[in-house]
């Protein structure tokens, strides 16, 4: 089965993390950073998890899987270590519209490829189930070369963009100037800050509009 890489909007979404062990986990980060509200549904957790739900950061539901617990689900992990009760899972989420079954990832709709987040840039890698060993080295690869640094520098490129749109420059100027900030190193602050004050003087209603 083949999947499409998306990006999708999970804000406020409620998802049901079933089972409380290492791979719930992972996911249950995953799916905080992106907004969603996440309740987990299991005997026991990780002691990372034990804290989120300390925190309120996640709800826990500490007893075993009924399939009531996933009604108006809009995102369900099957992650608990009994075969049977994931297949009980998999069973009653006929109609919850995304489902991850961690343990045989084709059987669902739904896959968390390896992925690194640097401020508002993501960067994601999926062997499409050959090798996930072969992502997790791929993405500490990524890592390196993307370095938090990056963080900073694709902030300053929204800027830059928002700019753009708004000013007076015309559209060949306004392409030209979207290459430019790729093409050179605008890593460095006092590259962007001049950068930046050109822009506000070329854009409607900036600081020094002619
Ligand atoms: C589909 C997917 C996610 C999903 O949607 O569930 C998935 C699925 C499965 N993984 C399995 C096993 C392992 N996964 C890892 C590790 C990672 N797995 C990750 C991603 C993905 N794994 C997604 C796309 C992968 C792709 O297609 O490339 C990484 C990169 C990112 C992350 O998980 O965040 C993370 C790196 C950790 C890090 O860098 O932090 C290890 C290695 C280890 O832990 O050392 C093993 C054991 C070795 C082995 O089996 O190879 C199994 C069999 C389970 C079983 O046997 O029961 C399945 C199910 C199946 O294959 O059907
Ligand atoms: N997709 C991926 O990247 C990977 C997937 N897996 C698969 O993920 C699954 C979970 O693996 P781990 O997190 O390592 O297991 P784990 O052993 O760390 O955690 C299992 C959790 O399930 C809970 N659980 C057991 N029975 C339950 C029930 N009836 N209701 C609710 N919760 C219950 C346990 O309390 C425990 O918290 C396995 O099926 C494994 O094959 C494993 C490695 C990677």
């Amino acid at each position: 089965m083949a999947f499409a890489p998306l990006m999708v909007q999970l804000e406020n979404r409620r998802a049901v993390i079933i089972g409380g062990g290492k791979v719930a986990c992972k996911r249950a980060r995953t799916l905080i950073e992106s907004g969603a509200q996440v309740t987990v549904v299991s005997p026991h957790l990780t002691s990372e998890l034990s804290v989120m739900a300390e925190d309120s950061v996640v709800a826990w539901k500490k007893k075993l899987f009924q399939p009531k617990d996933i009604k108006d689900a809009y995102i369900v992990v099957i992650a608990t270590n009994n075969e049977l009760v994931n297949e009980q899972v998999w069973q009653s989420s006929s109609r919850v519209p995304l489902v991850n079954v961690t343990g045989e990832a084709e059987r669902g709709n739904l896959q968390f490829p390896g992925h690194i987040k640097r401020g508002r840039l993501s960067i994601a890698v999926s062997t499409g189930g050959a090798s996930p060993k072969l992502a997790s080295r791929m993405k500490e690869e990524l890592e390196q070369k993307y370095d938090h640094t990056y963080e900073d520098y694709v902030d300053f490129l929204y800027t830059c963009r928002l700019y753009i749109k708004r000013s007076r420059l015309s559209s060949e100027e306004k392409q030209e100037t979207l290459k430019q900030l790729v093409e050179e190193d605008y890593r460095e602050e006092a590259k962007q800050h001049i950068m930046l004050e050109w822009l506000k003087q070329k854009t409607e209603g900036g600081d020094d509009d002619e």
